[in-house]
């Protein structure tokens, strides 16, 4: 930490607290009023005119008071309300203003009848705050400010500031332009804008420096701070149209979030990863060697999806970068989507569909079937194969599987032992095994032969899976009787042109790759991938990560959390702890998750300590990555 000769002046309303308190105060006073709406509106109004310098400050007041009608007997609860909107990092940064008590003043156009109640918890006493105060007539009415007082003047905080005449660099943090003018006019050195709750453009076009929270201003002048590293400057880049819930969760949680509509070429990819933290996105996106070299800040991979082999997870894994899915989120809905296509493509509905669509009326029951009694093959029988043999089984189908792991039989299900088995046994075979490369043209010409004639194929896993061009064959030469295809060997990167070899083949479903595409499944991993990241950069817990050693932790309460990640080489563990020791670290836990080529420790020391020892433990031999949390 360096030693300052610096004075710091914050601003009240929207700085401190997340609010106006007047319009707060207005909020209180106004609520039996059959107006109040109105009057609130206009008060705010008035108070923005003010904050923007558009109208003089001290019309602003006499107009805003004059609307307000308050009581001294409302100060109370005003002051009670306000505490309960202290500005998110300002509450959670109290350390600083324990130890910077006597540098910190308050300079407000608000009024020291609330401010000082609530920024004496912050250890700022009422003879650093510099406010207004209000005028009462006899029954307690207020009725009017101190007119005396400069800071009810238009550009008031310019000459309470210069009257104080404070030594040292004097930065001013606020979020309007009656903060801003200090700096112009040369009281002040610097100027902050403070963005947490209002972001105003002109004040911010006007700073020295945006500070989205009080972290990030902490960490511009190295004062001491709740986190080492202020979110705002995590950059999360999402890519694939996720659903905007993820932007919102992710936003909310301070990070810096950009979204992309489209997957991104290996080639823009490489130089748009240039200072990303957080890398989202989908099934297109191609998370090469290149890519993760070229991610020089790069800690995780969110897969907004099931599938992870679009990334190349063991180099991820080499360097550092957490992966993490959504197991679980989408599988509903390719099961719904699979249970529909089998009736479809059972009863010729496309066929029948198309004649209507181009005026032929072509009643018929050939090539039209029931599904009960039918038998289903499902080939993986894993999170959606299981799902789906309960839904088949309601409609009355006869379920068989094969797996290639021992799965337990839900049902009346039947298991198979080999995938011929199942292929000769089943009248619509539905595939949904995992994205495994070695899965690459699993059904091909053999296996299609292995069918039974007029038998229909259903693929909602990963286009590789199906020899497609065998496949096609297969369906002009009427051996199969159908098939739905949502997945293919290859898929554009946006939406546009696409062909196919299924194309114009009749009773073939094609979609584009949709079958995890419903809102509540995208509305659902918006939640649960966005959990994962913020945890992993949070707290350092790395559950449920697809390419990485697993460890989950409480978050550190009044403590340092090292995370080390290192090359799992034997000896390594006893060096890092040997650099602990060296630097007296007195170590309240310490946890330690490995695989074959990478470690994982997380250990949480004492508040204070040598900021050295962060540089030694970077130093230690085969460290891939290191981070301080706190
Ligand atoms: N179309 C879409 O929009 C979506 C497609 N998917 C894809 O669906 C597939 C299945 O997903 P989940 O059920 O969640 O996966 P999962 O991992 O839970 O189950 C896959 C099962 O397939 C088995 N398997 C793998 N290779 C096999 C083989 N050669 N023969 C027999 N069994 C084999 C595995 O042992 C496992 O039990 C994945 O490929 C996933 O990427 C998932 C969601 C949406
Ligand atoms: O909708 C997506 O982005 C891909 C869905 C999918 O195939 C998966 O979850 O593995």
């Amino acid at each position: 930490m360096v030693a300052t000769n610096r004075k710091y002046v914050f601003d009240f309303d929207s700085t401190l607290t997340r609010v106006e308190a007047l319009d707060v105060l207005a909020e209180m006073t106004l609520k039996d009023k059959s107006n109040k709406e109105e009057i609130i509106n206009q008060i705010q109004e008035i108070t923005n005119l003010g904050i923007d310098g558009d109208i003089s400050f001290t019309e602003s007041l006499e107009r805003r008071i004059k609307l307000l009608k308050a009581h001294k007997d409302d100060l109370g609860p005003l002051v009670d309300e306000l505490r309960q909107k202290i500005s998110k990092s300002i509450a959670a940064n109290k350390e600083f203003f324990e130890k910077f008590s006597d540098d910190i003043y308050v300079i407000s156009c608000g009024f020291k009848e609330f401010i000082d109640p609530i920024v004496e918890e912050y250890q700022i006493p009422s003879n650093r705050v510099y406010a207004n105060t209000f005028k009462f007539d006899e029954q307690g009415n207020i009725i009017g400010f101190d007119e005396e007082n400069v800071l009810s003047q238009h550009n008031g905080k310019i000459a309470c500031l210069r009257d104080m005449d404070l030594e040292g660099e004097v930065q001013v943090i606020g979020d309007g332009y009656s903060d801003y003018v200090m700096k112009e006019a040369g009281i002040a050195d610097k100027f902050f804008a403070y963005t947490e709750n209002v972001h105003r453009e002109k004040a911010a076009s006007k700073a020295d420096h945006v500070a989205p929270n009080l972290d990030e201003f902490l960490f511009v002048n190295d004062l001491p701070r709740n986190y080492s590293y202020p979110k705002n400057r995590i950059k999360i880049l999402l890519l694939e149209n996720v659903h905007p819930a993820a932007l919102e969760n992710l936003s909310k949680d301070g990070f810096s979030v950009e979204l992309v509509k489209n997957s991104l070429p290996e080639e823009e990819l490489i130089e748009k990863i240039k200072g990303v933290h957080v890398l989202g996105i989908r099934s297109k996106t191609q998370v090469t060697q290149k890519v993760l070299d070229a991610g020089n800040k790069l800690l995780v991979v969110g897969a907004f999806c099931i599938g992870t082999t679009q990334i190349d997870l063991d180099y991820a894994r080499k360097k550092g970068v957490a992966v993490f899915n959504a197991p679980y989120s989408n599988t509903r809905s390719v099961v719904e989507l699979a249970i529909g296509e089998i009736i479809m493509l059972m009863r010729s509905v496309v066929a029948r569909s198309a004649e209507i669509h181009s005026g032929q009326w072509q009643k018929t029951a050939v090539g039209s079937r029931e599904v009960r009694g039918k038998n289903l093959g499902i080939v993986g029988y894993g999170n959606i194969g299981k799902q789906l043999s309960i839904l088949a089984e309601a409609i009355g189908m006869r379920v068989y599987y094969y797996d290639v792991e021992d799965k337990l039989s839900l049902g009346n299900t039947k298991k198979c032992n080999s995938l011929e088995d199942l292929l000769n046994v089943s009248d619509v075979v539905t595939l949904h095994v995992d994205d495994n490369k070695a899965n690459k043209n699993f059904i091909g010409e053999r296996e299609i032969n292995q069918m039974r004639d007029g038998a229909m194929l259903i693929n909602l896993s990963r286009g590789f899976v199906v020899d497609i061009e065998a496949l096609a064959e297969a369906l002009k030469s009427g051996k199969l009787g159908g098939a739905a295809i949502d997945v293919y060997p290859e898929e554009p990167r946006s939406n546009g042109e696409f062909y196919t070899a299924l194309q114009g083949i009749p009773n073939v479903i094609l979609t584009p790759h949709v079958g995890g595409s419903t809102e509540e499944a995208q509305r659902d991993i918006a939640d649960f991938v966005p959990n994962k990241i913020m945890d992993y950069i949070n707290t350092g817990n790395s559950v449920d990560a697809v390419n990485f050693p697993n460890i989950r932790l409480p978050k550190q309460q009044k403590a340092h959390r090292f995370l080390h990640i290192h090359k799992n080489v034997p000896g390594i563990m006893a060096k890092i702890n040997e650099v602990l020791a060296s630097y007296e670290l007195n170590i309240l836990g310490q946890y330690l998750s490995t695989d074959s080529d990478v470690g994982y420790v997380i250990t949480d020391v004492d508040r204070e300590y040598d900021k050295d020892v962060i540089k030694a433990l970077k130093r230690v031999d085969n460290t891939i990555k290191f981070r301080v949390l706190y």
